[in-house]
């Protein structure tokens, strides 16, 4: 029988179900490079296949195998939670008649997950495998036993569970297979490695590991190619296949639970959502995709057309990261997240073909290296001010837009996500700086020329031009004429936009994400309320809410270099600065 498990070269890759369950296999990768998953696509496999195994979980991540296959037994401590409702415990570990579970587990053949993540792990796994070799002895059935985290249970010292090395060496026999992984193959005792006849190895950096699995590996570029390794990629050997593949698991069929930095619960911010508004959706009337009017210019102009554009996301100062709450999500909180419409396996497809044919422009051997989610800040800003010019005086206009949460530029979002310059060199400037700054001519002004264009005093002037000198937003100046009058120049790369009367809208779906880390805004609403001030003096912001928008970084590395990439989670293409 095969248990067909991923993909090698575009092809299935099956492995012959009769070796993996009564062999001895070493599953071995560092942290994060896709252990856990492939356990669970094999489990998921043996599961369909009807195979019986017994998984010892260390850290409670394999309960949501039961998503799909309610034959299995949950093992574990009283009172244990799982995150989904309908997924219950069906043993507690301390009271469970041990003996006569395993008995009937290797008789029906049943799946059983004996988590071990909430007791002391080493006693109730010495007697698991003690209970298991027994019963194995008796049965002589098909049988496989899975170790997570073996370095904690057979180290290379003296407290390895002699048991699973007895099983190592005898369990064959018996019907009773092994299958062991670990981060760190040089910890692992040798006695339990050795045994191993089949190995899937996956990416590994640390010197010493690389050498305790070099005896697998017939040269040592293939040893190093080990360090290139993405999350999911695997050589796997042995009996299991007829040769060394290099392949990739496969999806998975239930739910990865060995994520995923936490992610904090947020309350929509607005100081004008009336309390009644419905809880499960922040909608925004959508108009089109430019909100704040940006071709329309003061008298000054525009930007010099020879200015070379600056595609670069402006850096994104103390972007910190907040981890998600384990408490339960109130009815509102929690809620403003839009909802990513891209797995992550789409979105490395996606990567990977991209690597394929046009490459990421950093080096010949490009390879990826990460692939995280992330929710960005968005402001929903919603203006109310009054143009006499336009419509009767005294009328109110409404304008509405999106901001960058960590920039202040301007988002838009109809389409899949672009961000362009408008307020982040002017974020943290108070209003005359804003004004002597958005007013100045290309050509640039000296200080009495700026007291006559704002009719400030010339304390005022001063002290804004100081502090446009200081954020480096105007050149140093320099003397002109015979006067030696100092003349400043502005070095902004994008003038304020004028408020328009566009409206946006959105109906993206928001809620609580599984997976992705919520990066937190940074942008003060005061500044905002400022710059808008400045564009705009009648102008009041009637609304203020943010939410977050689900993009991939992906991380691309090449010889000497480093890369990343965002792709947007609802569209699968790249986040641009236009
Ligand atoms: N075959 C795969 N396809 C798609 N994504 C994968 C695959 N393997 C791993 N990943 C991604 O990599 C992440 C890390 O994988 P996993 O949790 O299995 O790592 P691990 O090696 O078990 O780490 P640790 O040792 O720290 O528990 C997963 O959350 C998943 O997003």
């Amino acid at each position: 029988m095969q248990l067909r498990i991923g993909k090698a070269g575009g092809r299935d890759f099956s492995v012959d179900a009769q070796e993996l369950v009564t062999g001895r296999t070493c599953i071995i990768a560092q942290s994060g490079a896709g252990k856990s998953w492939s356990i669970a696509v094999l489990c998921e496999k043996m599961c369909e296949a009807g195979i019986g195994f017994c998984l010892i979980d260390t850290e409670g991540e394999y309960y949501s195998l039961k998503e799909k296959f309610d034959n299995i037994w949950w093992v574990g401590a009283e009172g244990a939670d799982s995150e989904c409702e309908d997924i219950e415990m069906d043993y507690d570990i301390e009271r469970v008649n041990l003996k006569h579970l395993m008995e009937r587990a290797v008789a029906e053949s049943r799946p059983v997950i004996f988590d071990v993540s909430e007791v002391d792990m080493i006693p109730r796994v010495t007697r698991l495998v003690n209970i298991l070799y027994d019963v194995s002895t008796e049965q002589r059935k098909p049988y496989l036993l899975i170790v997570e985290e073996a370095d904690k249970f057979i180290p290379q010292s003296k407290d390895s569970i002699k048991k699973i090395e007895e099983i190592s060496r005898r369990g064959r026999k018996r019907g009773l297979g092994l299958l062991v992984a670990t981060q760190r193959p040089a910890i692992v005792t040798k006695n339990v490695l050795s045994q191993c006849n089949n190995q899937i190895i996956g990416k590994l950096s640390i010197e010493n590991d690389l050498k305790a699995v070099g005896l697998f590996f017939s040269s040592k570029q293939e040893v190093e190619e080990l360090t290139t390794l993405t999350p999911g990629d695997f050589f796997v050997m042995g009996t299991v296949t007829h040769e060394k593949t290099k392949m990739r698991f496969g999806k998975r069929l239930t739910k990865h639970r060995g994520l995923t930095p936490l992610l904090e619960e947020k309350e929509i911010t607005s100081e004008t959502v009336p309390e009644d508004e419905p809880e499960d959706e922040v909608s925004f009337k959508l108009d089109s995709d430019a909100a704040i009017d940006d071709g329309a210019k003061k008298e000054t102009g525009s930007v010099s057309p020879a200015e070379p554009v600056d595609n670069k996301p402006p850096e994104q100062k103390n972007k910190k990261r907040k981890p998600r709450a384990k408490s339960s999500i109130d009815a509102k909180g929690g809620k403003n997240c839009i909802v990513p419409t891209l797995s992550r396996d789409e979105v490395l497809d996606i990567a990977y073909s991209r690597l394929k044919k046009r490459r990421f422009g950093i080096g010949t051997d490009e390879r990826l290296i990460a692939a995280e989610l992330s929710f960005r800040p968005v402001y929903f800003v919603l203006v109310r001010y009054i143009k006499s010019r336009i419509i009767r005086s005294g009328s109110t206009i409404e304008n509405s837009f999106f901001l960058d949460g960590l920039t202040g530029d301007c988002v838009d979002i109809a389409g899949g996500i672009t961000f362009r310059r408008c307020f982040s060199e002017y974020i943290g400037l108070d209003e005359d700086s804003i004004l002597v700054l958005d007013g100045m001519p290309l050509a640039g002004e000296t200080s009495v020329e700026i007291e006559a264009r704002t009719r400030f005093p010339r304390k005022a002037v001063e002290k804004a031009v100081a502090s446009l000198l200081e954020r480096k937003l105007l050149t140093n100046g320099e003397a002109v004429g015979e006067s030696g009058e100092i003349k400043y120049v502005p070095l902004v790369k994008r003038r304020l936009p004028a408020l328009s009367t566009r409206i946006v809208k959105t109906d993206f779906r928001f809620g609580l994400p599984e997976e992705g880390e919520v990066i937190e805004e940074t942008v003060q609403k005061d500044d905002v309320r400022t710059i808008l001030k400045a564009i705009e003096p009648t102008s009041e912001i009637v609304e203020f809410k943010t939410f977050y928008y689900p993009v991939y970084e992906i991380r691309i590395a090449a010889d000497h270099e480093e890369k990343t990439v965002s792709i947007d989670a609802l569209t699968g293409k790249e986040v641009r600065w236009i």
